[in-house]
């Protein structure tokens, strides 16, 4: 039997893996993809946004796969084989995206600590993704960054069309990991070639491979937390940005990413909402469903976060709700 190619997708929080994700499942041809997708916090915004292109999503939500002491990835890669072997589920390829606070360290070591999944499937690669804007300042802050780093097998600079200058960015990543190319990437565009059959764990005569290295995160990753913000009445774009940025002028270094879905008043769509520290976007999503009750649900991530700012800036546009809808 031909073991399951598994790909690996890491990175910093907001470095681009769920875009890399959905250009993956909407490039390839040749595959059937299975997804595991470990979100930080209880939010499964990315698993929305991957919606119907992989052959099966399972979603990790019970925390970090890295650092939960439950067996929960390797549950999730059991069932994944007794779906196949009793032709409910049918892939031939698995992507599991890591959280953005995830080592892959202990989720690389699942592979080759239980019998049956190290003889079912087999490590193709570690892909990590580096936001060319804000890996300097990550990198310098979190160990964790550069473990991400050293793990992999392919680097994807993501960002590259806002960032300028990346010379000395991709000197500092050769430093930490000499083994793998960096390829430059907007928007996620690659060719697929790229990342598929790395082989990043055969140990081939020509190829020196590092031993993995488990380690522990850092204690100071412990000042990282999440929150979610949820309302469930329609509000004003342009309040919303007010009240993003007034939290950005006074928090932009606490808060490491944000994202969400909105309910903008007037509008049928859903407003996906995200952003990394300074940089923030906004695009329509699908429309809200006839049986859906509309509602707004944001998550932040940030370092010692600013929790009762943020409520109460989203707790005020509560007192003046938009008269339409
Ligand atoms: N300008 C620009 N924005 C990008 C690029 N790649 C991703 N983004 C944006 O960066 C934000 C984060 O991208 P995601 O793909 O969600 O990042 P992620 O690594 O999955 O994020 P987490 O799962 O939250 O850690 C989104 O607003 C993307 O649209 C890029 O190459 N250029």
């Amino acid at each position: 039997m031909t073991p399951i190619a598994v790909t690996v997708l890491t990175g910093f929080l907001g470095a681009g893996k769920t875009t890399l994700l959905r250009h993956i499942l909407h490039e390839q041809q040749d595959y059937k993809i299975a997804v595991i997708e470990n979100e930080f916090g209880e939010v499964s915004v990315d698993t929305q946004l991957i919606g119907d292109r992989a052959s099966q999503i399972t979603t990790l939500t019970n925390g970090c796969i890295c650092c939960t002491r439950s067996n929960e990835l390797e549950d999730a890669l059991l069932d994944l084989l007794d779906g196949l072997d009793n032709g409910s589920l049918s892939f031939d390829r698995l992507v599991i995206e890591c959280t953005g606070m995830a080592d892959p360290g202990p989720i690389l070591q699942t592979f080759f600590s239980h019998e049956i999944i190290c003889e079912r499937y087999m490590l193709d690669g570690v892909i990590t993704l580096v936001d060319a804007v804000h890996a300097d300042q990550q990198l310098n802050q979190f160990s964790l960054a550069q473990s991400q780093i050293g793990y992999a097998d392919r680097i994807l600079l993501s960002k590259t069309d806002v960032s300028g200058d990346n010379t000395a960015l991709t000197e500092r990543l050769q430093r930490i990991n000499a083994r793998a190319p960096i390829y430059p990437v907007i928007h996620g565009q690659i060719d697929l070639a790229l990342l598929f059959d790395t082989r990043g764990f055969m140990l081939e005569e020509q190829v020196v491979v590092a031993k993995p290295r488990f380690q522990r995160i850092h204690e100071a990753q412990n000042a990282i937390s999440s929150i979610v913000v949820e309302f469930d009445y329609p509000v004003v774009l342009g309040d919303v940005s007010a009240v993003m940025e007034n939290l950005l002028g006074s928090f932009a270094e606490s808060l490491l990413r944000y994202k969400g879905m909105l309910w903008i008043a007037g509008q049928p769509c859903r407003l996906l909402f995200q952003g990394v520290q300074r940089l923030y976007s906004a695009d329509w999503d699908r429309p809200w469903e006839a049986d859906e009750q509309p509602h707004s649900t944001l998550v932040f991530i940030g370092v010692n976060l600013p929790e009762a700012e943020i409520r109460s800036a989203f707790d005020g546009l509560k007192t003046n709700p938009p008269a339409t809808q």
